[in-house]
């Protein structure tokens, strides 16, 4: 099977790298200034799990490529149509397009563009940055990639990808419910971003003293009533073990906003935040915390 990663960046860079490492067919899709800086330095990993320096095979859209099997798309939210735009020479009819995006307003856009079927769900779990010279740095145990049909369903095609998935060092998981899957990972990356932009911290001291519980779990259940309004198949029991999970994770775990914000890069707030604030006014919630975090990004944004 060959595999078309769409950006070459933190997370399409590790877990391409990963399935590359492997001996899995992977070409990434990049532009020229990324092309430049990988046939430069290599791919370059610097990760808990273990280094790499890998020299991928790289496609500059416009290219001539057959059509691949499975299209990872990778890319930041706000890049998403240039995306599409790109990779599309290199969809074909049974093409799987697997998108690891957080939220969840992509699926419409990718679902327009190729067809439901065609589409399959996805999410990691990763801490993963670019450093200065374009290298990946993955930091924390997590590096775990869930997959699986929207139906649910344990079709042909997904147990073939779940076959060439197996034996890398990443963790690919095959899952019979990634739609439930990624409304929980929204809902704690929409809380875990949020709260760790506002406050400019990594998540331990946000969620220790006087008032911190208070704010994530105000801040987290406010999400979730957006979320069930609109129909999400979120669970009281999920929305509390999302809220443990944000006590349990390490405490020096930061969000990728908060890294690209650290950076002064671009970010994804209308594509987390923004659309739930978009459905609460559609469905009538009070969100005011949930106010206060979009208020934050926006300001960043006009500075940035
Ligand atoms: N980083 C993390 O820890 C995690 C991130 N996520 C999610 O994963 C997604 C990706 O994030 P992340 O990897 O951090 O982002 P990065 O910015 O590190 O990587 C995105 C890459 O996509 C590339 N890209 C954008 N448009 C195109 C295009 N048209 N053709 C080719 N390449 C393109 C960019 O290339 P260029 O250099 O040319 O701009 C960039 O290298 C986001 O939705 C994020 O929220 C999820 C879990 C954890
Ligand atoms: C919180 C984390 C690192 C978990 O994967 C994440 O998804 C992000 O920061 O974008």
């Amino acid at each position: 099977m060959r595999v078309l990663v769409v950006g070459a960046g933190a997370v399409g860079g590790y877990f391409g790298g990963r399935l590359l490492e492997k001996g899995v067919d992977v070409t990434f899709l990049v532009r020229e200034r990324r092309k430049k800086q990988l046939q430069e330095r290599g791919l370059v990993i610097h990760s808990v799990h273990g280094d790499a320096v890998l020299s991928p095979k790289l496609l500059v859209t416009g290219e001539q490529a057959e059509p691949f099997d499975v299209v990872i798309f990778s890319n930041k939210a706000y890049h998403l149509p240039e995306a599409i735009r790109d990779a599309k020479p290199y969809v074909g009819e049974a093409t799987m397009i697997l998108p690891l995006l957080n939220g969840m307003a992509h699926m419409d856009m990718l679902w327009k563009e190729f067809g439901k079927d065609n589409v399959l769900g996805g999410l990691c779990f990763i801490e993963t940055t670019l450093n200065e010279h374009g290298e990946i740095v993955q930091t924390s145990a997590s590096h775990d990639v869930r997959f699986g049909e929207w139906s649910g369903e344990r079709t042909e095609r997904v147990l073939a990808l779940e076959q060439l998935f197996s034996g890398c060092k990443a963790r690919f998981r095959l899952s019979e419910h990634i739609e439930i899957d990624m409304w929980n990972k929204y809902l704690f990356i929409a809380t875990m971003s949020g709260v760790t932009t506002l406050f400019r911290a990594p998540i331990g001291p946000i969620r220790s003293g006087e008032y911190g519980q208070e704010i994530v779990d105000g801040l987290l259940r406010e999400i979730a009533a957006v979320m069930q309004a609109h129909g999400a198949p979120l669970t009281e029991e999920m929305v509390d073990q999302q809220l443990a999970q944000l006590n349990k994770i390490e405490a020096a775990m930061k969000s990728s906003m908060q890294r690209d914000m650290e950076k002064g890069q671009l970010i994804e707030a209308d594509h987390l935040q923004g659309y739930l604030l978009s459905l609460a006014k559609q469905y009538e919630i009070e969100t005011p915390l949930l106010k206060v975090v979009y208020h934050n990004l926006e300001i960043y944004k006009k500075r940035a």
